[in-house]
């Protein structure tokens, strides 16, 4: 770069901090400022000629971005240092296949530059929405910022038996992301047990060591949608370019990649970059990685490649102290036969836990009286009689390994022997009954089974439970534990 235009293009820089710098709090300007430095690090001023700059830009991203967000800002710090009739020019590389070729460059012209009237330091008021660096052309509504929940630290995580080992991976993770073998981390449990808080408390103390690390959280839903609106807009390669640019990468409930093969083929890049780069991954899912079902090889293999840790439904002491913890912050006590009352009786998932928690703490507000034993046991009763339980294939599997004594590994085994079949089968009879799924999808969930193979076993369930009086047993015994 040209010694002179090298100084141009630092006081345009310097002028643009400034002035989001001193933008609004919460303003939109104000919002870009995180990304400034991210997306200006990247962008190289490389000639001017005849008052016309062009600027080298990693991807057709960069560009839009800029054009989309920065252009008044940029304007005016070009007006300032070049006087009027700038014309700008992008030279784009192009690099299509992630990391592996040679950029080539594309130039493109700008957009004229129309410079509004911007006062030093003063903050410019820019019309329409500002979006901020994480939005990508295409998918430029969505805004996957962090995503982290402040809640969700690991201040406000309790620890105990169930979930000890996760949390301590966790919290060595976070004070050096990418750098322990724990890489992926994939976080895996039942409903509500505290995989998206754990994951989000990793993030939340990276970016409380490493301020200007990048992390990002968000769902696998999230994550396809994106993937899909960026492929519609022709975008993949700037999607990819995205999050590689993450320095933790948080992807919660894994398991809906599921048979989404395009989708995969691009987390699959991103995820081999992301790794060799020394970036952390963590994923959440409902199950362990060798039961996520429909899901390339390749992807599965590299889920274990870090360190796998289950958190399981609280155990009694940990259930007595998240009540503890929850009800001190409100400044409650409860007596010892309360908390145990408690304890005992709501032993689900810690989200449950916390609900009647807060019912309880509702309930004694309302009624303005001090709690009691009986007060718990009334408000515990009436929240199981308004609660609408959530039926869904993991649930009903959870209910007939817990019946038959069996584990979900080999609920969604290949085996024939009739111990395992006969559950399975039930548990594919109850799918079809309480979800809305397909046979494919409950052949899917049942350990990838071919969706006439749930066909067979529902007709077989129905037509067996008129005549046989065990099975006709199993399936009342299971239909009332399914119902309760
Ligand atoms: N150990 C814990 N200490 C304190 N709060 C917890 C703990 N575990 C979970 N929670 C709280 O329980 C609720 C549910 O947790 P979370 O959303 O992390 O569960 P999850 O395992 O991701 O569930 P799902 O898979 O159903 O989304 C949250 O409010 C979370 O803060």
């Amino acid at each position: 770069m040209n010694e002179n235009l090298a100084l141009v293009w630092e006081n345009c820089l310097h002028f643009m901090r400034d002035n989001l710098n001193a933008a609004e709090d919460h303003s939109d300007l104000k919002k870009l400022e995180n990304s400034f430095d991210l997306l200006f690090d990247k962008v190289e001023p490389i000639s001017l000629i005849d008052n016309n700059l062009t600027l080298m830009v990693p991807s057709d991203f960069y560009k839009e971005y800029i054009e989309d967000n920065y252009l008044s800002l940029l304007s005016a710090a070009l007006k300032k240092y070049l006087g009027k009739g700038v014309k700008l020019w992008y030279s784009v590389m192009e690099n299509k296949a992630i990391g592996k070729t040679q950029p080539i460059t594309v130039n493109m012209k700008g957009k004229s530059i129309a410079t509004p009237k911007m006062q030093e330091s003063v903050p410019p008021k820019f019309a329409g929405n500002i979006v901020n660096p994480f939005v990508l052309p295409g998918i430029k509504k969505v805004n996957i910022d962090s995503n982290l929940k402040a809640d969700f630290s690991f201040d406000n995580y309790i620890e105990g038996e169930s979930n000890k080992f996760a949390s301590t991976v966790a919290k060595s993770i976070a004070k050096r992301p990418g750098a322990t073998a724990f890489n992926p981390l994939f976080l895996h449990g039942g409903y509500g047990v505290g995989k998206t808080h754990l994951s989000h408390a990793v993030g939340l103390e990276v970016k409380n060591l490493f301020p200007d690390k990048i992390v990002v959280y968000l769902s696998s839903e999230k994550f396809i949608q994106q993937f899909v609106a960026a492929a519609r807009a022709k975008n993949q390669t700037e999607f990819a370019n995205f999050y590689q640019m993450v320095d933790v990468l948080i992807i919660d409930d894994i398991q809906f990649l599921s048979g989404k093969a395009a989708t995969q083929d691009s987390f699959f890049h991103i995820f081999d970059y992301l790794h060799q780069n020394g970036k952390q991954i963590i994923l959440t899912s409902d199950r362990a990685p060798v039961h996520v079902m429909d899901i390339q090889e390749r992807i599965v293999s590299r889920f274990k490649w870090g360190l796998t840790a289950e958190i399981k439904a609280p155990d009694f002491d940990t259930r007595k102290k998240i009540i503890v913890d929850k009800l001190d912050r409100d400044g409650i006590q409860l007596t010892d036969d309360m908390l145990e009352y408690l304890a005992t009786e709501v032993n689900s998932s810690v989200r449950d836990l916390i609900g009647v928690i807060n019912s309880v703490i509702a309930y004694s507000t309302v009624y303005k009286t001090d709690l009691s034993l009986e007060l718990l046991k009334e408000t515990i009763s009436k929240i199981a009689s308004t609660k609408k339980k959530i039926i869904n294939i993991p649930y009903i599997q959870d209910v007939v390994c817990e019946y038959f004594g069996i584990k979900l590994d080999q609920l969604l085994s290949k085996t024939r022997k009739r111990e395992i079949a006969l559950p399975r089968q039930l548990a594919m009879y109850f799918s079809k009954e309480y979800t809305n799924s397909t046979f494919a999808k409950i052949g899917e969930e049942m350990g990838g089974k071919d969706h006439s193979t749930v066909m067979y076993a529902c007709e077989t369930i129905k037509d067996v439970s008129k005549i046989d009086k065990e099975i006709k047993k199993f399936v009342k015994d299971l239909n009332e534990k399914i119902k309760q």
